[in-house]
């Protein structure tokens, strides 16, 4: 089950709309699209935090949420200085989207959003986001290795050497 009012996403406006993942949850009311000063504590998923994800980071999404910054790849360097409070990396997965299929690291929004879920302890409804599109049904079943010893890390350090592990 997915707390209610808990997902977030700022739109950048840099991507055709109608690929957008977030705006696809937000039509099936399972994400809320709000302007960047909005952050103030939520988790916010960005690469270029120095800060990996952890399972204990549930704490954070429970009070204050988790925002996806939802933009193209192409254009990622457009979020290489956002400072916010509580921002955070995903350690390497394999996308399944097809833009990125494969390429580590390089998530849609919906898969960073999936793992996140997951890796925080909330596998149900990394299964229900994932359900929207047909294209993500495989996208834990093929990171299942990775993301079960991610969920176990405790520090930055361990998340890298899992990370090692597998990329
Ligand atoms: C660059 S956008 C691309 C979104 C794509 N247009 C879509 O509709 O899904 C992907 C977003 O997912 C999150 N994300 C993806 N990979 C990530 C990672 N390794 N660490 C942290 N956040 C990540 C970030 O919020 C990032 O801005």
């Amino acid at each position: 089950m997915i707390l209610q009012n808990r997902i977030y996403y700022v739109y950048l406006k840099q991507d055709d709309p109608k690929k957008s993942t977030m705006k696809k949850l937000e039509h099936y009311g399972l994400a809320i699209k709000i302007r960047a000063n909005m952050i103030g504590k939520k988790l916010v998923l960005t690469p270029y935090s120095d800060t990996y994800l952890l399972n204990s980071d549930s704490f954070i999404y429970t009070n204050y949420g988790i925002c996806l910054i939802d933009g193209s790849w192409n254009l990622i360097d457009t979020i290489k200085n956002l400072r916010v409070k509580n921002a955070r990396r995903l350690p390497l997965l394999l996308p399944v989207n097809p833009v990125n299929y494969g390429k580590p690291g390089k998530l849609s929004s919906l898969e960073a959003l999936a793992a996140s879920l997951y890796i925080m302890g909330y596998p149900d409804a990394a299964f229900e986001v994932l359900s929207k599109y047909s294209w993500a049904q495989n996208f834990i079943i093929i990171n299942m290795e990775p993301l079960e010893e991610y969920k176990k890390c405790k520090n930055n350090e361990e998340c890298r050497d899992a990370e090692k592990l597998f990329f």
